[in-house]
């Protein structure tokens, strides 16, 4: 369907070891734009490893990655100018104002001062944290960083975004804006790669979810794809079918019997 557009992102037989483990066990993907991919497995699955490896954190690796069509090298950095990254947490810049680290992202960038300052107080505003602009980000509640992390990676409008947990400490309203601000970036053509472990949010914001597990890719396709190969479930149950969890009664029934011992 996508075939006549070039991969923005073209990973052929990816491989990583740590010492003796092998995380990632030869990936092979393709990703085009306006694809809002949902990377999802269980926690030590390799989604992490494969990001980093993207955004040219870590190196090591055996196999081949393109972004735009160039081959991932070490001193080719060009790239980084059109990605945006939303970690976790980025508790580091928690002294700064969020206008001393938007300003100081923008300088990254080489982006203009007064607009990257205009453009910030423009996105703090329609998220509702104009207010903020010159407090501490580490006066922030959990949502309101994440907002300020949304705005820092989107300042240098990205061809490709990255993120981890999007919706993370977001409010319901949040979420719903956020949730539609994708969906527009995928309409302009830009690619959203994001990883979450929160399944009904994976399975309304991706219009394509890879499952991995054990540094391997197990399902690859949109959710009505991966629902029609599994008898209508829900994300969470096709999930745990595919990850092999199956065990979850016995081991709460486990859990409580532990907690509520007398001695
Ligand atoms: N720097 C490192 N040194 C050694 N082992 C590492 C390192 N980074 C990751 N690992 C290991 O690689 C495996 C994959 O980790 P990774 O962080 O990619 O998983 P993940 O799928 O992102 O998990 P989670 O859902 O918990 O975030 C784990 O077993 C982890 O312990």
């Amino acid at each position: 369907m996508e075939n006549k557009k070039e991969a923005v992102i073209k990973i052929e037989n990816l491989q990583m070891s740590f010492g003796t483990k092998e995380v990632l066990k030869g990936i092979s993907l393709e990703i085009y734009p306006g694809q809002i991919i949902g990377y999802i497995g269980p926690n030590g699955a390799g989604k992490s490893t494969t990001i980093k490896i993207m955004l040219g954190l870590l190196e090591g690796y055996k196999g081949d990655i393109k972004i735009f069509g160039n081959e991932l090298l070490k001193d080719n950095i060009e790239y980084k100018k059109r990605i945006g990254y939303v970690p976790e947490s980025a508790e580091i810049y928690d002294t700064l104002t969020a206008r001393e680290y938007l300003m100081f992202i923008g300088d990254l960038y080489g982006k203009d001062p007064k607009q990257i300052e205009k453009k910030a107080a423009k996105l703090m505003k329609i998220f509702g944290i104009e207010e903020v602009i010159d407090a501490r980000i580490s006066s922030y509640s959990k949502g309101m960083k994440q907002k300020t992390m949304i705005i820092s990676s989107l300042l240098h409008n990205p061809d490709i975004l990255f993120l981890d947990e999007p919706l993370s400490g977001l409010d319901a309203n949040s979420v719903i804006l956020v949730k539609e601000l994708l969906a527009a970036l995928a309409k302009q053509g830009k690619t959203i790669f994001y990883s979450s472990h929160i399944m009904d949010v994976v399975e309304k914001i991706s219009n394509r979810i890879i499952l991995l597990r054990d540094g391997e890719i197990l399902a690859d396709g949109s959710f009505e794809e991966l629902r029609r190969q599994s008898q209508d479930k829900s994300l969470e149950q096709i999930f745990n079918q595919l990850t092999g969890f199956n065990e979850h009664q016995s081991i709460v029934e486990e859990f409580i019997s532990i907690i509520t011992e007398e001695h």
